[in-house]
């Protein structure tokens, strides 16, 4: 069924199928600590890069080559979507994203348009496509969830503590509600035009709303990521994983969410996951500040988080958030290698 030396350990993984060595990916994986990345990324912007599908398609391809990881993962941002919906987003190396619009009514939540991917972001669709003809490992699409989204929307930037996002939720509940409702159908709408141009899987990162308690995310934002899993289940058949930094204290809500795959930070072992009830696939958790260790370290942790996510099926090896610009090369390649060898059946 799978094309010949397609390696689909990931996808098995995912499905909480056997696999013959732990799949391993990781997030950020094409970015600036490649010497061969910054090298393009010195003649063009960040969306300049992103929006072109030959050089789109040439950074996700690179770890793939470099690393040997299991998956690709589409390189874009969660901001990307953003702009032909009306946002005056940038990315700022060093910084991240910074809007100058930000949203502060339901007068502006009202302005927002709806995305049709095929004409608004072409690029991502022509990369994906480029990109299934390329890969021997499965293609993972992805999007920012609604409330990530919605905070450097309302923040204008990244932000400590989410304070301007959470007083708009609290004081403007309905224009909450309305911005959730549309990206949510943003969310949808790009993710189903990625599968269809050929990604194998989605991912959904919420890095952020950690920051809500669990009351309040279930009654501000689980709502819309239930219509949104929810609807991705009825219209592809491809796993879903959704991600978020600190989010230890919301499991029991994302176990309820029609989703496959549960992306872990550092805070929450596998063991604690497993404990708390959560039996869908786990996927992390690599402290990424472990990877400026010397190797002895990164091993000894390695070990001991493959020791507990080996224990059922339904594991898949990545870092606990992204990569950092000061990580070697050689470091991720060599944790690839261990992985695969030490997880071997
Ligand atoms: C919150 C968030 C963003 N972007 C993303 C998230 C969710 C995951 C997370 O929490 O990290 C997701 C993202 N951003 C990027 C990818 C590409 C795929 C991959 O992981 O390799 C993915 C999946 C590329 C990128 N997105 C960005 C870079 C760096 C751009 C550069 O200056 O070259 C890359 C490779 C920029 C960006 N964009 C954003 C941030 C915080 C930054 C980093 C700022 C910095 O450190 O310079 C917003």
């Amino acid at each position: 069924m799978t094309k010949q030396g397609f390696n689909d350990t990931f996808l098995r993984a995912c499905r909480q199928e056997s696999v013959p060595h732990v799949p391993v990916w990781y997030m950020r994986q094409a970015g600036r600590y490649q010497p061969e990345y910054r090298k393009i990324r010195e003649k063009y912007s960040f969306f300049e890069m992103s929006e072109t599908p030959e050089v789109c398609a040439e950074v996700t391809r690179l770890p793939v080559e470099q690393l040997g990881v299991d998956a690709a993962i589409l390189f874009a941002d969660i901001m990307t979507p953003l702009k032909p919906i009306g946002v005056d987003v940038e990315i700022r190396s060093g910084v991240g994203p910074v809007i100058d619009n930000p949203i502060r009514s339901i007068e502006d939540v009202t302005q927002l348009k709806a995305l049709h991917p095929e004409e608004d972001v072409p690029f991502v669709l022509e990369a994906v496509r480029l990109l299934r003809d390329q890969l021997h490992v499965p293609l993972i699409g992805f999007a920012g969830a609604p409330f990530t989204l919605a905070s450097y929307m309302i923040e204008g930037g990244p932000s400590k503590n989410y304070h301007k996002t959470k007083g708009f939720m609290y004081s403007q509940p309905e224009a909450w509600q309305a911005l959730m409702d549309k990206l949510g159908e943003m969310t949808v709408a790009y993710l189903k035009a990625q599968i269809d141009a050929g990604a194998q899987a989605v991912q959904i990162f919420d890095s952020w709303v950690g920051s809500l308690n669990a009351e309040d995310y279930r009654a501000y934002v689980a709502p819309v990521m239930h219509t949104i899993f929810g609807r991705l289940k009825e219209l592809a058949d491809v796993p879903t994983i959704y991600f978020g930094i600190g989010t230890g204290h919301l499991l029991q809500e994302w176990n309820r969410l029609p989703m496959d795959v549960i992306g872990l930070d550092w805070r929450t072992s596998i063991t604690e996951a497993r404990r708390m009830g959560i039996e869908k696939t786990l996927q992390g958790n690599l402290d990424p500040s472990l990877l400026l260790a010397p190797w002895e370290i990164i091993e000894a942790k390695a070990k001991a988080i493959l020791d507990q996510g080996m224990e059922q099926p339904g594991y898949i090896f990545n870092l606990g958030h992204g990569t950092y610009p000061e990580v070697e090369v050689e470091t991720l390649q060599r944790l690839t290698a261990f992985i695969h060898e030490y997880s071997q059946q």
